[in-house]
């Protein structure tokens, strides 16, 4: 595996310099540029990267991949520009698209874009790729290994559609959280304790996945074997469909993906 500069050190970086490390890379061959103190002690103490305060004291490694808020991007970009000279450029910013970048990196255009997902940290994440015409296969097989060493990993052809991925995968953890909280509020709800509510909320989410993942069969199919003619089930999916749950889900991806091309165009609208 490549040495990697991470520039921007919170939430989705900590997840894929996480997995990388429980994948076998050695601490010393990452290095990350994080401005906040607390954020940066925190990843020098949990995993033993390089860490800096600026990206003035960064080595740069080949492979960069840029990690700060979309909206923090631009400048970030402008600090980095002068200093590329060869480098890989993975953006893991939502909605922000490789045509702005590479302008606010000075034309430059030896970028990949990516939309990651924190399972990464625990090695079980799944990224979308998109790269313009001008990044050459080498460049592509570079990030791939990258984001293939915390889980899964698909390319996308026409780069709006990345806008469907961050809406998907992207914030998807944090739909299945949600679910998740909710399962186990509707188990304390029916009196069982807490910690019983957790296992038995968060087992039958893994236990569901792993099925359908090693089954490979189709979810529809494998709910309709826990749904028992006359029985709870049925008056349990009734509730769902009632509710409009399958609407409020389209709903909910397609809010995020109106943002992830609103986030595009509002930056793209920078010089
Ligand atoms: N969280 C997720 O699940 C996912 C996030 N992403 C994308 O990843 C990117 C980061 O998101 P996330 O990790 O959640 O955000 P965070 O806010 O947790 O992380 C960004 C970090 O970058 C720091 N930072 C800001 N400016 C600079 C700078 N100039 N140089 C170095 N560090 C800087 C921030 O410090 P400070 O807080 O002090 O500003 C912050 O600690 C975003 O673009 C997001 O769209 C993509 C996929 C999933
Ligand atoms: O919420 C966000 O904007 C980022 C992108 C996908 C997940 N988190």
């Amino acid at each position: 595996m490549h040495k990697v500069s991470f520039i921007g050190g919170g939430n989705m970086a900590g997840a894929i310099i996480g997995g990388l490390i429980a994948s076998g890379t050695q601490p010393t061959d990452i290095e990350v540029v994080e401005i906040n103190a607390d954020a940066r002690g925190q990843l020098a103490a949990r995993f033993g990267v390089v860490t800096h305060s600026d990206l003035s004291q960064a080595r740069l490694h080949a492979l960069i991949v840029l990690a700060v808020k979309p909206q923090s991007l631009p400048e970030v970009a402008a600090s980095l520009a002068p200093r590329l000279a060869g480098h890989l450029v993975v953006s893991i910013a939502a909605g922000v698209r490789v045509a702005d970048l590479g302008r606010w990196l000075g034309g430059y255009t030896r970028i990949v874009r990516a939309m990651p997902n924190t399972p990464a940290l625990v090695q079980a994440g799944v990224a979308g790729l998109f790269a313009s015409s001008a990044v050459n296969q080498d460049s592509r097989s570079q990030a791939e290994a990258v984001l293939r060493a915390v889980g899964g990993v698909v390319w996308v052809e026409d780069e709006p559609q990345l806008d469907a991925v961050t809406a998907v995968s992207g914030s998807g953890p944090a739909y299945v959280f949600y679910f998740l909280e909710s399962l186990e509020a509707a188990a304390v709800a029916q009196g069982l304790a807490p910690a019983t509510a957790r296992q038995l909320a968060l087992q039958t989410f893994f236990g569901a996945a792993k099925l359908a993942l090693e089954s490979g069969e189709e979810p529809a199919v494998l709910r309709q074997r826990v749904t028992s003619r006359g029985g709870t089930t049925e008056r349990g999916i009734a509730a769902l469909e009632a509710a409009a749950v399958k609407q409020a889900i389209g709903q909910a991806v397609a809010a995020a993906s109106r943002r992830s091309a609103e986030l595009g165009d509002e930056l793209g609208r920078l010089a």
